[in-house]
This record gives structure tokens, C-alpha cells and sequence, in this order.
């Protein structure tokens, strides 16, 4: 008898996560820089998604979103919470040992302490952007003693649209 053929262009999963982190990178106010990241399980199932943005009850309208200022407490840096560290708080109660997180940015090292603070035990990236400042060069550091294993997600060449 004959059967139908499963489709072949359907996304992979690494496809698919990564285009969760960066769907989620959308919702940021971040006029500069939107990131998204997804948490996963070892057996591929979802546990939390995060985008940068101020603090929950902290305003975006009357929080600033400059990079510089003369006045510090003026800057964004102040304040911002990181997709990943969101992440990593808003998941919703499930243990995190041994899950992957899928992020449109390497990690800084506030949030490699975090992640492996938490048992992530795999970090998939796409862009490495600010690779030369001290910041990433101790992420690093601590991911690699910390056996947290990192690789870079290159582009697949494939867009996806999403009519809303
Ligand atoms: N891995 C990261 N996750 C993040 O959520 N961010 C956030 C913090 C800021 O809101 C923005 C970076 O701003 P900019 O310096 O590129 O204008 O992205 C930044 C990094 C880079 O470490
Ligand atoms: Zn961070």
C-alpha cells in the first residue's frame, strides 16, 4: 500500500529553539540590542523563555535606554535584566540540570554564573558579538571549568516569515 511521504523542510531542532529564543527577542524594549532565549530540556521539551528587559514593576517607560550618559544611574546597564537570567527565574518550577539554553547572544559573565549556578549544562549561541571584552572572555572561563559546553549556532540560511 502506498503511503505519504513525511515533509523534508520541516525546521530543525536546533532550528526551531533558536527561532523561539529570537521570536522572544521581539518583545524587548531595548531600542539597542533584543535578545531572546529558550531553555530545553535533554528530551527537547520547552521549560522557560526570556528576553531582556527592565525588572518586572520597574517601568519601561521611565527607566532609561541609553548606552551612555554622563550620570551612570541614567544608563540601561543599571537595571536591565538579561534574557538568560530571565530566563533561568521564570521558569516555571522545573529543575534545570542538564538543559540546553538556546540564545540569540553569548552569555556575559554575570549570566555564565548563573547558568551554571542552575545546571545548564549546554549553552547554544548565535552571535558573539562583544567576543573581545572582559565580560565574555570570563564567561568563558567559568563555562569551560564549569563543564558547561558552548557552541555557536551558524546562520542555516533560512528565514522564516510569520504572518501576524
Ligand atoms: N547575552 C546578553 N543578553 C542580554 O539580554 N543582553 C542585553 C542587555 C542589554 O539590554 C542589551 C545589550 O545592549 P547593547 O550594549 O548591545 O546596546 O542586551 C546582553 C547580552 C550580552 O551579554
Ligand atoms: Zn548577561
Amino acid at each position: 500500500m502506498e503511503v505519504g511521504m513525511k515533509r523534508t523542510d520541516y525546521l530543525s531542532w536546533d532550528e526551531y529553539f533558536m527561532g523561539i529564543a529570537l521570536l522572544a527577542g521581539l518583545r524587548s524594549k531595548d531600542p539597542g540590542t533584543q535578545v531572546g532565549a529558550c531553555i530545553v530540556s535533554q528530551k527537547n521539551k520547552i521549560l522557560s523563555i526570556g528576553y531582556n528587559g527592565m525588572p518586572t514593576g520597574c517601568s519601561d517607560d521611565e527607566m532609561p535606554w541609553d548606552r551612555e550618559n554622563e550620570n551612570p544611574l541614567q544608563t540601561k546597564y543599571m537595571y536591565v535584566c538579561h534574557a538568560e537570567l530571565n530566563a533561568i527565574l521564570n521558569n516555571a518550577g522545573a529543575s534545570l540540570q542538564g538543559a540546553k539554553l538556546y540564545v540569540s547572544l553569548f552569555p556575559c559573565n554575570d549570566c555564565a554564573k548563573a547558568i551554571i549556578q542552575s545546571g545548564i549544562k549546554e549553552v547554544i549561541y548565535q552571535c558573539d558579538k562583544y567576543a573581545d571584552m572582559p565580560p565574555y572572555i570570563a564567561s568563558k572561563r567559568m563555562l569551560d571549568m564549569a563543564g558547561v559546553a558552548y557552541r555557536q549556532l551558524p546562520h542555516s540560511g533560512r528565514t522564516v516569515t510569520l504572518e501576524l
